[in-house]
């Protein structure tokens, strides 16, 4: 990638990622970028650096501006090493011992990255650092995603570096949002429910204090993906839409089996939904991956989760949804489980406590003995419709 001037003075010198397809068990079939920001003033500022294979490509995008002994100031936004992982050679490169800014927990936590002593700087919430011209704020943003996490504000230019927050996986020579379009809300979605879904109530409080703040906002950069220039109001009011979790009429069926007995119980299930009205789309979890699941799941109102028993307990895929979807804490919904069974048929009643203890509002599992006949499936078909009208009761049209 080129660098890429986004306004007089500031280059985006960060690289894209083609063929990333897992990123640490996040599904990218756009692959995705790793944003870097050099300002270029009296004195130089770069601001986070890239995955560690790609720094050659990093330095030889700065070197296309300038040379890269002339950065006086390298700034960490953030320790996760797809945006430090080159900081130590291109320390080497740009001069060992010049500082490196980043938060208190950024100190601590670069330091247990990276064993070779770095000029740290740390600084506070609201703390300033003038470059000649511009002046860099920095805002702690503890916890969006990491406990070192902050953002940096160019003042004059009223342009935020905003780190992982209102980041998309997304590789492309395209760069901001009014060349990609709506196309990009999907990925931005996907990112909000992977990734900063858990901590959705310091989102509402940051936007809160940003807002009291009065801080006008030209553009707003993340480190992943295209850079919002036009409308960086609309991805402020997205995350405030996801943060605040409100459901539509619509349900998740996710599921897997072993011989289609625990198949043919949700489609039933998810018919039955339907016919009250609720959007739904059967999720089986070996065609589906997990991520995209929690994407679907984020405006949902209930998951109905079906696993067939095996050897007394859950379907080992199952599990791997479950612990992923307790991590990311979705609140507010409904859970439903079911299952075909042999003999024991545990895995209905696991499911149900695993979602209860995900403070789900648990309806009891429905089970049944091997392949479901006719009326084992309007038994499934039943239930779905019950779920559909406990969701219609909760969620206004
Ligand atoms: C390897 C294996 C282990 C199983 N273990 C159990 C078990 O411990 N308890 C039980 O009730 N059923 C057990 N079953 C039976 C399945 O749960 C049953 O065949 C069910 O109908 C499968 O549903 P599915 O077609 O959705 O995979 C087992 C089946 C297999 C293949």
């Amino acid at each position: 990638m080129k660098p890429v001037e986004i306004a007089k003075g500031i280059y985006d010198v960060g690289v894209n990622d083609w063929n990333i397809q897992d990123f640490h068990g996040y599904s990218t079939p756009l692959g995705t970028s790793y944003n870097a920001f050099l300002i270029v003033d009296e004195k130089v500022a770069l601001v986070d650096t890239v995955k560690k294979p790609f720094t050659d490509q990093l330095i030889a995008n700065i070197q296309q501006v300038i040379d890269p002994q002339k950065i006086d100031y390298m700034i960490s936004n953030h320790t996760e090493m797809d945006h430090s992982g080159s900081l130590a050679r291109v320390m080497h490169r740009i001069g060992a011992d010049k500082p490196v800014y980043c938060s208190k927990m950024g100190h601590k936590n670069l330091s247990l990255h990276f064993s070779q002593p770095l000029n740290y700087q740390p600084v506070g919430d609201g703390q300033e650092l003038k470059l000649g011209r511009r002046t860099l704020a920095f805002l702690e943003t503890r916890m969006l995603h990491w406990p070192d996490s902050m953002f940096t504000y160019i003042k004059e230019d009223e342009i935020l570096l905003s780190s992982d927050a209102f980041g998309q996986h997304y590789a492309g020579f395209e760069k901001f949002d009014d060349v990609v379009g709506d196309a990009i809300m999907p990925h931005a979605k996907k990112y909000f429910a992977n990734i900063l879904l858990p901590y959705a109530p310091l989102i509402l409080k940051l936007v809160d204090k940003v807002t009291q703040m009065g801080l006008p906002l030209r553009m707003i950069c993340p480190d992943h993906g295209i850079l919002w220039r036009t409308e960086p109001g609309k991805i402020i009011e997205a995350y405030v839409r996801w943060s605040k979790q409100q459901p539509k009429r619509k349900a998740v069926v996710v599921y897997d089996t072993m011989w289609h007995s625990t198949e043919r119980m949700a489609d039933a299930v998810a018919a039955g939904l339907y016919a009250e009205g609720v959007a739904v789309r059967p999720m089986y979890l070996r065609k589906w991956h997990r991520s995209d699941v929690l994407t679907e799941v984020l405006d949902a109102k209930a998951v109905v989760v079906g696993s067939p028993t095996l050897n007394n307990g859950l379907f080992p895929t199952v599990s791997d949804f479950l612990t992923y979807m307790k991590g990311l804490k979705p609140q507010g919904k409904i859970g439903a489980a079911f299952g075909s069974y042999g003999w024991s048929g545990e895995a209905p009643k696991l499911v149900a406590k695993e979602l209860a203890a995900m403070q789900f509002e648990v309806m009891d599992p429905v089970r049944h003995q091997y392949v479901p006949d006719t009326p084992a499936l309007e038994e499934s078909y039943a239930f779905g419709r019950a779920i559909g009208r406990r969701i219609c009761d909760e969620v206004a049209d």
